[in-house]
């Protein structure tokens, strides 16, 4: 990339970074803006007037007997103290206002991430690049944003007091010019440098900092407490963390060390220049070339020019780190859909009669090149109870991602009521759906809001949660529990209580029973169901679904034999289909699946 595309890229992405700030707090940026611009003047004025008192107490020790001189001095000094004042009440205020406005920033941004995250498509979560782009954009850092803001004030406010410094240096000999160049330049060049190599080694290392995290959030969570204490995999995972912990600690290391080694170099030779030229301007007032008034400026200033320079090669390099890590939120911002947008989407006409059809449908997950759904055909109509059956890893869940746009096909369709569904509004092709998968999330909120999930924007949830309970066989259980439908599910926080698997997939199925959609996608709705439980759900299946149409996944016979029609697939195709009966009969792959199970059951029944 040229340097001018590089210098319009970063000056775009400061302007962005600025408008972030603005657009999270108006107030709070022109307030900050406001008190900064105080500090900066005060503290300039400060500066002035010390000179004009150095100046005065020059003239007061060239004739120390006029009067009205030591007047002049008790009036520059009452100034000087006046300004300081100012100075330091207005460094606080901004100070103030820039924590708040720091703090508006950091949620607006935490927001903005919140958002992009929930919006992108489910593709995004199996690839690593994208974890790697969250984590970066985490790492970024929500501050960043009011950092700039303010960084870039305060860089206009040093260059200005140094501006200031340089023209008094230059008063005194102008030959002193080049140390503040000495002193700021290289000390610059090595910052900014070991900005962009610290920079670099992160984004290398993102993975490796999330492969560390994950192994300690495996140490932590409960999810893991039982297996890793039955299978003892403390120590074993402790020492995989510690390995990576302590290749990232070595590497890290090594850069502080050569960016130490390299700025003590630059600090100690910008000294030896500075004490070279109170050597040069003491030899020269000795001389009579300079006044002493000179000499006491020159040290005073010198100070201040100093901590000038190092804040103000700070506020660079900082200014450039932010711009750097910055990129990494805007590259996750910038993250965009998959699954295609219809600019015009088609409205579905008659939604409540929804006839689902597939043709022939061809699929291979994003970043993989083999199909796992090959030319598959099939229909779900209106009130119809469909069965998908078939072997571990045919196919059965991809074909449920496709149904409902989590992805789209990579040849053929899928179309609602003869739409194709890439016409359609994602959103309102989504509400078509109640989709229970087979691992459903277990939220730690009230069992109200475990099941009102299933319908977020429906009204009369007092009434509609109890009946989807009921519908699911829930309500007995939940009925039981001190706080009922206000129980909190989870032991992560105080007065909670945790279910037993069976009847965390009954929550589960209550939340796909409240009646939004209009068909119902249940993958192994009654794995952890007991049977009378199970068979008792099946009894009048039709009803508990106000006989909408269904399409259930499922390994049982006792399950499946319920369906008006079936569809049999194996390695990602539809082998056969039909209903119990004529697929039996067939002696096919169903017979197969099913011959042993029906044997257990006639085996039971005689
Ligand atoms: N996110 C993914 N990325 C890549 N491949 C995947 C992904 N999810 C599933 N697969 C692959 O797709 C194939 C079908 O998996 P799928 O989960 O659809 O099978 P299934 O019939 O639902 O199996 P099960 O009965 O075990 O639930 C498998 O070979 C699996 O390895």
């Amino acid at each position: 990339m040229s340097i001018i595309n590089k210098f319009f890229k970063s000056f775009f992405s400061l302007m962005r970074i600025l408008s972030i700030s603005w657009k999270s707090s108006r107030k709070w940026t022109l307030l900050s803006t406001f008190f900064m611009a105080l500090e900066i003047i005060s503290g300039l004025g400060v500066l002035y007037l010390l000179k004009q008192m150095v100046d005065v107490v020059t003239n007061v020790l060239a004739e120390p007997e006029a009067a009205e001189n030591v007047g002049a001095v008790l009036y520059y000094v009452v100034l000087t103290g006046l300004g300081t004042l100012a100075y330091v009440i207005s460094r606080a205020l901004a100070g103030f206002s820039r924590e708040t406005q720091g703090i508006m920033v950091a949620d607006y941004v935490d927001n903005i991430v919140q958002k992009t995250a929930i919006s992108v498509d489910l593709a995004f979560y199996e690839s690593p690049l994208y974890h790697d782009t969250l984590e970066r954009a985490r790492q970024s850092g929500s501050q960043r944003p009011a950092q700039v803001a303010s960084n870039l004030m305060l860089l206009g406010k040093n260059a200005l007091m140094l501006a200031a410094i340089v023209v008094l240096l230059a008063s005194i000999n102008w030959h002193l010019l080049p140390i503040i160049l000495i002193a700021i330049v290289p000390a610059l060049i090595a910052r900014i440098y070991f900005t962009r190599i610290l920079y670099e080694w992160q984004r290398r290392r993102t993975q490796m900092e999330r492969r560390a995290a994950y192994l300690d959030w495996l140490m932590t969570s409960d999810t893991h407490a039982k297996e890793l204490r039955l299978n003892q995999l403390g120590d074993y995972l402790r020492g995989k963390y510690k390995r990576i912990r302590d290749d990232i600690r070595v590497e890290k290391l090594a850069i502080s060390r050569k960016r130490t080694t390299v700025e003590s170099i630059v600090a100690a030779i910008a000294s030896i220049i500075f004490f070279s030229s109170l050597g040069y301007l003491a030899w020269n007032t000795a001389q009579g070339e300079n006044s002493v008034g000179d000499l006491v400026l020159f040290l005073l200033i010198f100070q201040r020019a100093q901590s000038m320079g190092q804040e103000l090669v700070q506020q660079l390099s900082k200014l450039y780190e932010d711009h750097l890590y910055m990129g990494m939120l805007f590259e996750f911002m910038d993250m965009r859909h998959t699954v295609p947008r219809s600019s015009q989407p088609i409205k579905i006409a008659h939604p409540e009669h929804t006839t689902l059809k597939l043709e022939n449908v061809c699929f291979a997950y994003p970043g993989t090149y083999k199909d796992v759904i090959k030319n598959v055909n099939m229909e779900i109509k209106p009130g119809q109870v469909v069965a998908l059956v078939g072997a571990n890893g045919s196919g059965k869940t991809s074909l449920i991602k496709l149904m409902t746009r989590l992805y789209d096909p990579t040849e053929g369709s899928v179309q609602i009521n003869g739409i194709n569904a890439r016409d359609c509004d994602v959103d309102e092709y989504r509400e078509l759906f109640s989709v229970i998968f087979q691992d459903y999330s277990h939220y730690a909120e009230s069992v109200h809001d475990n099941i009102r999930f299933g319908h977020i924007n429906g009204t009369d949830a007092e009434h509609t949660v109890p009946h989807a309970a009921e519908m699911a066989g829930a309500a007995g259980f939940i009925e039981k529990m001190d706080d009922k439908y206000d129980t909190l599910l989870t032991r992560l926080f105080d007065n909670g209580k945790e279910l037993s698997v069976g009847q965390w997939q009954k929550i589960a199925l209550a939340r796909a029973f409240m009646l939004k959609s209009n068909i119902v996608i249940l993958d192994e709705p009654t794995s952890a169901m007991d049977p009378v439980a199970e068979s008792e759900l099946f009894e009048n299946f039709r009803e508990r679904i106000n006989h909408r149409s269904a399409l259930v996944i499922s390994h049982r016979l006792s399950t499946i034999r319920l369906a008006d029609y079936i569809y049999v697939m194996d390695d990602g195709e539809i082998k056969e289909s039909g209903t119990h009966e004529s697929l039996f009969e067939k002696k096919g792959i169903y017979h197969d699946l099913f011959s042993r199970q029906a044997k257990y059951y006639q085996h039971d029944l005689s």
